[in-house]
């Protein structure tokens, strides 16, 4: 049988991936780089969008996937969206429960990040549970400072999409800050959101489900809760727009603690 859950180690024996099959045949692999998810495949189908120019030789941010973004969500003191994406996590193991199985990875503060800007010390538990029909994601802070601790995080999930047919509900009456045109507090006036031009975008106050289609009947239900702000980011660069890039078809939510 099978193997559920899968190591793959490199020549000093540092856990570099873990995957998990199901018997339904769903999988997800996290590269311990970042805690990065680089694919889930659900129903027969790769659900996320990772770029073939990805570099997941732990030198830079991976594209794509789901990167863990922590402390930082954008610019700021540190470099853009933060540490987390960018350090190699803890494998703790796995369990098998009646939901599915779960991983769990750790982050600490350590010399590095304790001379950052934000040098707090710090624990960050990240369980991800793969179901039949769903991925569930689970970040955990623990302050282990005397003083209170501050952050932003978010899943910063790209999803595979056509983007053609992609199809966002659930925004009409929302207030975005819009990074492409450089505005915010715009009001989304679409009961459905379509794109046609790159969109970079952030809502504020989405609903607890955000549904999307991402083309081909492919539904994608977003369930969020316990952060107490979340974001719609819907990035869809084109060719036209970065050319460095392979022509992208994505699109991608996180949610903004
Ligand atoms: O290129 P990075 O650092 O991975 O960021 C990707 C995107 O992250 C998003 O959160 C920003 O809204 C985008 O403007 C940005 O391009």
């Amino acid at each position: 049988m099978k193997d559920l859950v899968n190591t793959i180690t490199d020549k000093d024996g540092n856990v570099v991936k873990v995957s998990m099959t199901n018997n339904e045949g769903s999988s997800v692999t996290i590269h311990t780089y970042g805690a990065t998810i680089i694919s889930w495949i659900c129903k027969g189908e790769e659900q996320l969008f990772l770029s073939k120019k990805a570099v997941l030789d732990g030198t830079k941010a991976i594209r794509g996937g789901i990167p863990v973004v922590f402390p930082q969500f954008g610019p700021g003191a540190l470099p853009q969206h933060g540490f987390a994406r960018t350090t190699v996590w803890e494998f703790l193991g796995y369990k098998v429960c009646q939901s599915g199985i779960r991983v769990k990875f750790l982050l600490k503060h350590n010399a590095n990040t304790l001379s950052t800007p934000w040098g707090y010390k710090f624990k960050l538990y990240y369980t991800i549970e793969l179901t039949k029909n769903s991925l569930e994601l689970t970040l955990e802070c623990t302050n282990l400072d005397d003083v209170p601790l501050e952050y932003t995080t978010l899943l910063h999930t790209y999803f595979r999409a056509d983007i053609d047919q992609t199809k966002v509900h659930g925004l009409e009456g929302l207030k975005y800050n819009d990074m492409v045109a450089k505005s915010s507090d715009s009001v989304e006036t679409g009961k459905i959101l379509t794109i046609s031009e790159r969109i970079d975008r952030s809502y504020k106050n989405t609903p607890e489900i955000v549904k999307v289609e991402v083309g081909n009947g492919r539904k994608i239900e977003i369930k969020s809760n316990n952060f107490k702000d979340t974001g719609m980011y819907i990035y869809a660069p084109f060719s036209a727009f970065l050319p460095v890039w392979e022509k992208i078809e994505m699109l991608y939510r996180t949610l903004l603690h």
